[in-house]
């Protein structure tokens, strides 16, 4: 409820981009983040990405501990808007560390908390838009989803070689195929993290770890373009659609 009483806390709002993966799906080669795409690294695609929205102003990459150095020429080298700040600090060893890395990293004046997969770096600006725009709207954790194409079976995984039984198949008319960046309340978000370094439990995406607080976790739409980087043929997409982008003039 507003308080005429309590002063309104200034929006501010930072990206923090988790890159210190090895990228082990997409085969031998570079850390996955400095791999290039249309010539240019997929860490500064994803970073132009959260740059290109107005309402962000800084921008947290989290670099390989070993890649620091090389990040940080590679941000001198491709300069954003004067509008926007970037720092860069050492991941982790899981993704849960790193993102954790980056949010205490994060000054004071920071009210809502962007998290994006330098892995996932063709996020359309209004997909970042309509998330941050729910998180200020009052939803302390924002997340861009999509229906699914395929049918989806939950089995009981087996050894390699050996027939998985099928244990349920979800209705798939209310399942979601969630993406980056997931937008929060910083404050709930740093509850989040601190209560999994308590209970020790992870989950693969931020969301996941506020939902365990049993805070609700809202979907807005995601895109197609917001498709994550992890297997070769991922790269092929990601070439073509930059190739449509450039030929379209939308880039
Ligand atoms: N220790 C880690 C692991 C992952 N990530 C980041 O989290 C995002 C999503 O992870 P994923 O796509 O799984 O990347 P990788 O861990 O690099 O891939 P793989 O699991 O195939 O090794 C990526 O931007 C990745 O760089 C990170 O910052 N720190
Ligand atoms: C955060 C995420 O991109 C949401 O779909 C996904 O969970 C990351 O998984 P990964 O195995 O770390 O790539």
């Amino acid at each position: 409820m507003y308080d005429e009483t309590r002063p309104e806390r200034p929006h501010r709002t930072a990206a923090v981009i988790p890159a210190a993966g090895r990228g082990v799906r997409l085969g031998p080669g570079a850390p996955k983040a400095l791999r290039t795409l249309a010539g240019t690294p997929m860490l500064i695609h994803a970073v132009r990405a959260m740059a290109r929205s107005r309402a962000v102003s800084l921008v947290v990459v989290v670099a390989p501990a070993d890649g620091i150095g090389e990040v940080k020429n590679l941000l001198d080298e491709h300069p954003l808007p004067e509008r926007t700040e970037t720092l860069v600090v050492p991941g982790g060893d899981t993704r849960q560390e790193s993102v954790r890395a980056g949010l205490d990293a994060l000054p004071e004046d920071i009210t809502t908390v962007l998290i994006h997969d330098a892995a996932r770096p063709l996020v359309p600006v209004d997909t970042v838009d309509a998330v941050v725009e729910a998180v200020r709207d009052g939803a302390p954790a924002v997340v861009p989803a999509l229906p699914l194409a395929d049918t989806v079976k939950e089995v009981e995984p087996a050894g390699p070689g050996t027939p998985e039984p099928v244990v349920a198949t979800p209705e798939r008319s209310r399942l979601r195929a969630v993406q980056t960046p997931q937008g929060f309340d910083r404050d709930t978000l740093d509850r989040a993290h601190a209560a999994i370094a308590v209970n020790g439990e992870g989950a693969t995406d931020d969301a996941g770890m506020v939902e365990k607080l049993g805070v609700t976790v809202v979907v807005v739409p995601g895109h197609e373009e917001a498709f994550k980087v992890t297997r070769p043929l991922d790269l092929v997409l990601a070439e073509a659609v930059l190739a449509r982008r450039r030929a379209t003039d939308a880039y």
